[in-house]
């Protein structure tokens, strides 16, 4: 019904002088342009903008925003990347969504991807519209690529950077936000900056995870790295989360970085989605899947662990990542015999998820609900976190889904950016990515989710959410801990009147009221 009403009087609800401006006629209100900006990835939270702004340039979005920050009735703005959200991040009920990607469609044909391969550190100018795999693409056509890419590619350059952006090369990188230069934004007052460590630091750090909260990136400046032409792409199967955690935290160490994997991820993977999920997969063949099966059924598992591995190198090198990946596979504990091996190129393993879209597309469940959990585990509790939540909450069920269980080197984040984890030099990314195919998986999952962190509450884990949503401003604080200060400090500064990015529910707003759950 809200939803309904919203979307019969598109446009009406914002201040009429808002269309005499010159970025009117980029203005839409119609029925179409509103409802595709009405929800995301998730397809969990919706609400109807009263308009989206279809930006030619940078200006635009600044002329917008200063319009909404001077109206005696500010209106909600929100930049939508590629609204892969999954928890009504980019909602802007009441207000106007700013659809990023028009800046690179519009910008009369002028590159939004510049790069400088010149220089002792190569670097590339992205629009924040801009997608990771279009920066890869123009990164390559000077043998270079960003040192951090995220496993899914199809993701903005703002939409991850306001969050963190992590894959399995953040343990020796960190996370994007810590491979910036610079960043052109427009902040909450229609003013355009470019920050960087050394100029407007503060504006710098603060949008850097920021959850779009202190301005819209508009540009940044990433650094890149010599490109690989090839991956050995390796899977190891392990019985004992303890063995596991063991290795992949010998992988991260200093001790392997030289010798070890230049990407390193980890999976869990029920017992029954051996036996019930697809026979063969992207990575695993049939006979794989059988032999697996038989692993968990010879020792009574539930739960298969795999540490996934990638080594880079060149054609002229084939011999030598021979011998380094018989090297580094000497010194790990998996289940001898379970190395599952692949040789694929730089591109392709990069660009890996976007095969499992083709195949989710087309079977259609792609566009399910998608209740996702994502959170960063200190190394000391981890392993009760898996016996508390895998191996307890999860013993009986069979979610579908994929669940990533990897860990990263804190010290290569900077704790000057907004985001947060946990006190641990080594904390693990647990992202419960679950897919709902029925209206009671939904409902299922959502009860699921909520015991997972009552467990971590119950035993005192200090988990940290990423991608994090709170449904009340208690639960912020709770999560920014000693940095919430800073944040309310931040914001009264760049966004005094809490205009950006109001999905997040960060900072009470019309917008709370407007927006409501659908799954
Ligand atoms: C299939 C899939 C795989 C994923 N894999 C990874 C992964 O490996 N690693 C990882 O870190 N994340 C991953 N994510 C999560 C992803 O990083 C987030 O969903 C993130 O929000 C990026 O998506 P987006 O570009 O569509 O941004 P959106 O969802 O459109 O926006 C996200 C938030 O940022 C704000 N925002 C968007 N653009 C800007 C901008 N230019 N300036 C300021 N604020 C902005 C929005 O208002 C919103 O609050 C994955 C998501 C999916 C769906």
């Amino acid at each position: 019904e809200l939803l309904r009403s919203s979307m019969a009087s598109a446009g009406g609800g914002l201040p009429h002088d808002l269309f005499s401006l010159g970025i009117a006629s980029r203005i839409c209100t119609d029925r179409n342009s509103t409802a595709r900006a009405s929800t995301d990835f998730g397809h969990m939270f919706e609400a109807t903008p009263e308009a989206v702004l279809l930006p030619a340039t940078p200006a635009d979005i600044a002329d917008l925003i200063r319009f909404s920050a001077s109206s005696p009735a500010p209106f909600p703005v929100a930049a939508l990347g590629k609204g892969h959200s999954g928890r009504g991040q980019t909602l802007a009920p009441g207000g106007v969504v700013v659809d990023m990607r028009a800046l690179g469609r519009r910008c009369g044909g002028a590159a939004r991807v510049n790069v400088s391969a010149a220089g002792a550190q190569p670097y590339i100018d992205a629009g924040g519209e801009q997608l990771w795999a279009d920066v890869l693409r123009a990164a390559l056509e000077h043998g270079l690529a960003p040192r951090v890419c995220t496993d899914y590619l199809h993701l903005t350059v703002g939409g991850t950077l306001s969050n963190a952006g992590i894959g399995g090369q953040a343990f020796r990188h960190g996370p994007q936000i810590t491979n910036v230069q610079e960043l052109d934004v427009i902040t909450g007052t229609g003013e355009m900056v470019t920050c960087s460590r050394a100029n407007n630091s503060e504006l710098f750090f603060a949008v850097l995870g920021g959850l779009g909260q202190f301005g819209v990136i508009t540009r940044a400046r990433i650094w890149l790295e010599p490109a690989p032409k090839r991956v050995r792409w390796v899977r190891l199967a392990y019985s004992s989360v303890a063995t596991f955690t063991k290795d992949q935290e010998l992988l991260i160490s200093d001790r392997a970085s030289e010798s070890g994997f230049d990407y390193v991820e980890g999976q869990v993977v029920f017992k029954r989605t051996l036996f019930e999920g697809p026979k063969s997969t992207q990575f695993f063949s049939s006979a794989d899947v059988t032999k697996l099966a038989g692993l968990a059924s010879q020792y009574g598992l539930s739960t298969v662990y795999f540490i996934e591995g990638g080594m880079y190198y060149n054609e002229d090198a084939t011999t030598l990542v021979d011998q380094k990946m018989e090297a580094l596979l000497r010194q790990l504990s998996f289940e001898p015999g379970f190395v599952f091996a692949k040789d694929v190129a730089y591109v392709q393993f990069l660009d890996r998820v976007c095969e499992e879209e083709r195949v989710l597309r087309s079977a259609g469940v792609w566009d399910v609900p998608h209740p996702w959990l994502n959170l960063f585990i200190p190394r000391s509790r981890i392993l009760d976190f898996d016996a508390g939540v895998f191996k307890g909450i999860f013993r009986d069920a069979n979610p579908a889904g994929l669940i990533l269980m990897y860990p990263m080197n804190k010290d290569r984040w900077d704790d000057r950016m907004t985001t947060v984890t946990p006190n641990d030099d080594v904390f693990y990314n647990v992202a419960l990515l679950w897919s709902a195919l029925s209206v009671n998986d939904v409902e299922q999952l959502h009860r699921d989710n909520k015991a997972v962190i009552a467990f971590c509450e119950k035993t005192g884990i200090e988990y940290k959410q990423y991608l994090p949503r709170h449904a009340s401003q208690d639960g912020w604080l709770q999560h920014f801990g000693v940095k919430w200060s800073k944040i309310i400090e931040l914001k009264a500064k760049y966004d005094p009147q809490t205009i950006l990015s109001p999905g997040q529910r960060m900072f009470p707003s019309f917008a709370d009221a407007a927006t409501r759950a659908v799954a």
